[in-house]
């Protein structure tokens, strides 16, 4: 049981794993902190915070057991100034969920001049392409991997605490590497993200063809949804794990000259076993039939 916790950027994911740990009675008092009035009022609303203020001041941080910081990653540098300028509690944690994390250990690094043992760097594998405290919800991360990727600076209570927090909002927790972790998610989910959204804009009133989205059937719609998700957040996620995204597109660049090459050829064999192989993966892997 927490006896405060501070969300640094009361949004989707900030909002979700404070509606979490209310709902399941493991938090006596949520701290919000959002530039925005509008943002704290409407959290205080849907009763996802009960005090929210617009700075992280000494008066927020006392008392707090635990700090979850769940801003764009571009904030992440300003959001770790700020916690370093001020006394913090001896047993404080501090976590977060952000969708790299070299980049979230490298910037704890630069403001706190060590990587803190008490960081818990931290990914939710849940989300939508909504974002705002108001698409929050209490049972967004039930079912749900989260990834931490502690190093070797790393306090193993602070990660133990952590896990159990998530785990109690109904998560399933696996230790990775921060290197693997941004390998993987790279290709996983930065990779999709950024064709969702190239796709949609070389068709968006493409010279040649005008307005298609009229046309387009279920499969657009499917491949594309998350193209709706938050450009901030994505803009700053490709400038956190850039060099693996460069890698992923490159090698997803590769993939698709040969298949220009394949289908210039009519080569239907090549087509054939490469669509038989992808459906077979992904209904094994992906949507498990029972
Ligand atoms: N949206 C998703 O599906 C997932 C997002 N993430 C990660 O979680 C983090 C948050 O994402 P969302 O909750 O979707 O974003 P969001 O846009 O819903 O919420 C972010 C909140 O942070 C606030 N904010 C921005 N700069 C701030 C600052 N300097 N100080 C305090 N608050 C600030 C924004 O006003 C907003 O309320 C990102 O780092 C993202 O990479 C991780 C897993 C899934
Ligand atoms: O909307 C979806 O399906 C997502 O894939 C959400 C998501 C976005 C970013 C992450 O780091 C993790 C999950």
């Amino acid at each position: 049981m927490f006896k405060r916790v501070v969300i640094m950027g009361v949004g989707l994911i900030g909002g979700s794993l404070a509606l979490a740990l209310k709902s399941r009675g493991l938090v006596k008092e949520i701290v919000g902190i959002s530039r925005s009035p509008d943002t704290l009022a409407l959290a205080q609303q849907r009763g996802v915070i009960d005090h929210g203020s617009t700075a992280l001041d000494q008066q927020s941080i006392d008392q707090a057991d635990l700090v979850f910081v769940a801003t764009p990653l571009g904030a992440f540098p300003a959001v770790f100034s700020q916690l370093a300028t001020l006394t913090l509690p001896e047993n404080l944690i501090i976590t977060d969920g952000g969708s790299a994390k070299g980049y979230v250990i490298e910037q704890a690094q630069k403001a706190f001049g060590v990587v803190p043992p008490r960081l818990v760097p931290g990914h939710p594998i849940a989300g939508k392409e909504l974002s705002g405290v108001g698409a929050a919800e209490a049972s967004l991360y039930e079912d749900h991997r989260v990834i931490l990727t502690p190093v070797d600076e790393t306090d193993t209570a602070a990660t133990e605490t952590v896990e159990q927090m998530w785990k109690s909002v109904g998560a399933c927790v696996e230790i990775m590497r921060p290197q693997y972790h941004d390998e993987v998610f790279a290709a996983t989910s930065h990779l999709p993200h950024l064709l969702a959204y190239l796709l949609v804009d070389l068709l968006n009133d493409h010279p040649e063809l005008g307005n298609v989205f009229k046309y387009t059937a279920g499969g657009f719609r499917d491949f594309t949804r998350i193209a709706s998700s938050d450009p901030v957040m994505w803009r700053d996620i490709a400038e956190a794990n850039a060099p693996a995204i460069a890698k992923w597109l490159k090698n997803y660049r590769q993939e698709l000259d040969r298949m220009i090459e394949a289908v210039e050829r009519h080569d239907q064999s090549a087509l054939h076993e490469l669509f038989s192989a992808a459906k077979t993966a992904r209904d094994q892997h992906i949507v498990k039939k029972s």
